[in-house]
């Protein structure tokens, strides 16, 4: 068997030709969505990013503005500039770039940013809402796969899902995510004792570990939708997930490759947060 690819950049520009489309209806009633991004320090990955996701927000009509701060900028001043950003009406969503340096709470710094403004999903009444199946915003890379595996219509209700990863911003909204659609989930860490028993049995494997590699073949079951959420660069500089792609694919039923595939989708449903946030800002204006 030979899998077919889950094309991430295919179906990202799929959704944003719809996005400019709703960034147009806005610009007719004079919005343009705007996103603030808050970088802290010159973490090389983290500029490209940002640097991806500036050049997505262009392309998708939304207003951007990055404010990169210096890496030893004490805490109250980023906490200032979010308040300033919450009051700021031409701004629909705040990003603030994880991980931030090491002096930073970064709890306390999610929790300063407006929940209407919260595109990337991480603040805690969001967190809840999430919880209790009324999400505001879903949080983008989970985001992304779900309307992945929507677009290969892959069946997820009574599907047993493997989750490995268990951080806040991909493996515990992605573990709820696919139990609110109906999935049997069972989530694993990369310290999960005899891992391959769980994944061997998944249909659905979403891995999100920062572990290069560390899903081979024999972990996968014949047939099985298969989703590499990692990002990890070699001493090559080449880009690698954390599944073994050249062996996955010739097991699994459906694939995501990295570079190309989990990557677009996050970016591309961060603009699709903005927009909705905008558009949630007319009616709430209305009043
Ligand atoms: N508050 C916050 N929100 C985030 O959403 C967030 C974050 N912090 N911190 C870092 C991670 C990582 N992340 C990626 C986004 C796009 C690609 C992406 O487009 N990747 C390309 C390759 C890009 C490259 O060459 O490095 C691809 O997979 O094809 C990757 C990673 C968002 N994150």
């Amino acid at each position: 068997m030979c899998a077919d690819i889950i094309d991430g950049n295919t179906i990202a520009s799929k959704i944003r030709a719809e996005l400019r489309i709703r960034a147009q209806a806005l610009a007719a009633q004079d919005i343009q969505p705007g996103l603030a991004v808050i970088l802290v320090g010159d973490d090389p990955a983290s500029c490209i990013y940002v640097r991806n996701k500036a050049k997505a927000c262009k392309e998708s009509g939304i207003h951007s503005e990055v404010y990169n701060f210096p890496g030893e900028t004490p805490q109250d001043v980023v906490l200032e500039h979010i308040q300033t950003l919450n009051a700021n009406p031409k701004i629909h969503g705040i990003l603030v770039q994880l991980p931030l340096p090491p002096h930073f709470e970064s709890r306390r710094i999610i929790a300063a940013i407006s929940v209407e403004k919260d595109v990337d999903g991480f603040h805690p009444c969001n967190v809840g809402a999430l919880v209790t199946g009324h999400a505001l915003f879903y949080p983008c890379t989970p985001y992304g796969v779900m309307m992945m595996l929507k677009e290969h219509s892959v069946l997820i209700e009574g599907q047993h899902a493997v989750v490995v990863g268990r951080s806040n911003i991909v493996g515990k909204p992605m573990s709820l995510m696919l139990l609110e659609n109906g999935a049997t989930v069972t989530i694993c860490t990369s310290k999960t004792r005899d891992l391959a028993m769980y994944t061997q049995t998944a249909d659905i494997l979403v891995v999100a570990t920062g572990k290069p590699c560390m899903i081979t073949a024999d972990m996968v079951k014949t047939g099985a939708t298969v989703i590499d959420v990692g990002i990890n660069r070699t001493a090559t500089g080449s880009l690698c997930g954390d599944v073994d792609f050249a062996t996955v694919k010739e097991k699994a039923g459906l694939i995501t490759p990295v570079p190309g595939g989990v990557g677009p989708m996050t970016i591309t449903m961060l603009m699709s947060n903005t927009i909705e946030a905008a558009e949630r800002a007319i009616h709430a204006n209305a009043f």
